[in-house]
């Protein structure tokens, strides 16, 4: 168990920024992941953590100690990657023994924590297999296997179960929530997964153009994004520039009722699955149904909303996504009458960050 804390962490690689001063606390033995689009930095704040890239301005501590001036080997982190990096040279024991055989721990304790590791990486019997004859699950798990057996208070992950088809990450998803939270280790996760971050994270960090742009409790990201990027993330695709007047906001399709009051330019994000069938008090709308595609648990249909929408002054049509329960699906050319619950419909200020190119 350890605190982690990031202290105006700055970075660049070959002169260009990469990491704008990030700040963040994970607490002992918090799940935290580290969420983002390709290109925002996550790998390279995790390398500093890791020591393996030189901040240019910030700190690091680990347990209220600095760690900037300690070598990598000496910071007590495990680290997992996307490849397994297991040493081709080494068995599946081997490998699991490693860490420990290079902190001297006794033979019989190593021999005792790998056959312990082999039984909750489900690898039993694979002990002296050569780790090139594993499949990509195999190697995964070992290579969690090997981060772990050495109980580091502090555990980075970079992507470690990308490579893996869905049922599988969501086993070994599990597996790495329960060990971490049975031994308290810290966990600091990097993915591109929103999935994967809001099952493993007690938080998230959402990081953009090497900016922290929001950091809260995954239901908190995803229900009330701070910009219309983090919004984008996590799946709305529904945006509605608007300009507020305490709980109205006057858009393209009328005047809606928001979940908070405000003044002044804001855009009006609904998650496509809040969007209701049937009318409403407020907010209801008729749409036409352009297409539907099945999407297993819903039907994604693509709306346009004639203007001038519910009865305000309008101007083109506009563009919804709705996703419609599974029961009783629309058809591509129906007339549908929905409405958009007040708390689904999030405001989102202007902010810098939204800005193309930014
Ligand atoms: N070794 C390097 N040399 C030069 N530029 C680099 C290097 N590593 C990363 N970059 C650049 O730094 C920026 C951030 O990269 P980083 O790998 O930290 O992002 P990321 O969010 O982890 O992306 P991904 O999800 O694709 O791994 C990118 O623009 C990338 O091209």
């Amino acid at each position: 168990m350890t605190r982690l804390e990031l202290d105006g962490i700055s970075a660049a690689h070959g002169g260009h920024p990469v990491l704008r001063g990030v700040s963040l606390s994970v607490g002992s033995g918090e799940r935290f992941a580290l969420l983002g689009a390709s290109g925002s930095g996550k790998s390279t704040l995790l390398r500093v953590v890791a020591g393996l890239h030189p901040p240019t301005q910030g700190d690091v501590r680990l347990g209220g100690r600095s760690v900037l001036s300690v070598p990598p080997e000496a910071r007590d982190v495990g680290l997992v990657f996307q490849d397994p990096l297991l040493f081709p040279h080494l068995s599946v024991a081997g490998n699991l023994a490693f860490g420990l055989r290079q902190r001297r721990v006794p033979r019989a304790e190593t021999d005792a924590r790998v056959a312990d590791m082999l039984a909750r990486t489900g690898l039993q019997g694979l002990g002296p297999r050569r780790v090139g004859a594993l499949s990509g699950g195999q190697a995964g798990r070992a290579a969690l296997g090997r981060a772990l057996i050495t109980r580091p208070p502090l555990l980075l992950l970079d992507e470690p179960l990308s490579a893996l088809d869905a049922p599988l990450r969501r086993d070994l998803r599990e597996w790495l929530v329960r060990e971490a939270q049975e031994r308290g280790t810290t966990l600091l996760l990097v993915t591109h997964d929103q999935e994967e971050a809001l099952a493993t994270a007690q938080r998230i960090g959402f990081l953009d153009g090497g900016r922290l742009a929001q950091v809260g409790e995954p239901a908190e990201l995803y229900a009330q994004p701070a910009t219309l990027n983090a919004a984008r993330f996590f799946g709305s695709l529904n945006f509605l520039p608007g300009v507020q007047d305490s709980a109205d906001v006057m858009t393209a399709l009328g005047r809606l009722r928001v979940a908070r009051p405000g003044h002044g330019p804001v855009t009006v994000t609904v998650r496509p699955e809040a969007i209701r069938p049937g009318p409403a008090a407020v907010n209801t709308l008729r749409a036409q149904v352009r297409q539907v595609s099945f999407a297993g648990a819903y039907w994604r249909c693509e709306l346009t909303v004639p203007a001038p929408g519910m009865g305000g002054p309008g101007g083109q049509e506009t563009a919804l996504v709705w996703h419609a329960p599974p029961d009783a699906p629309p058809h591509a050319g129906d007339t549908v009458t929905l409405h958009l619950p007040p708390a689904a419909c999030w405001t989102v200020p202007e902010h810098p960050e939204d800005r193309p190119g930014a």
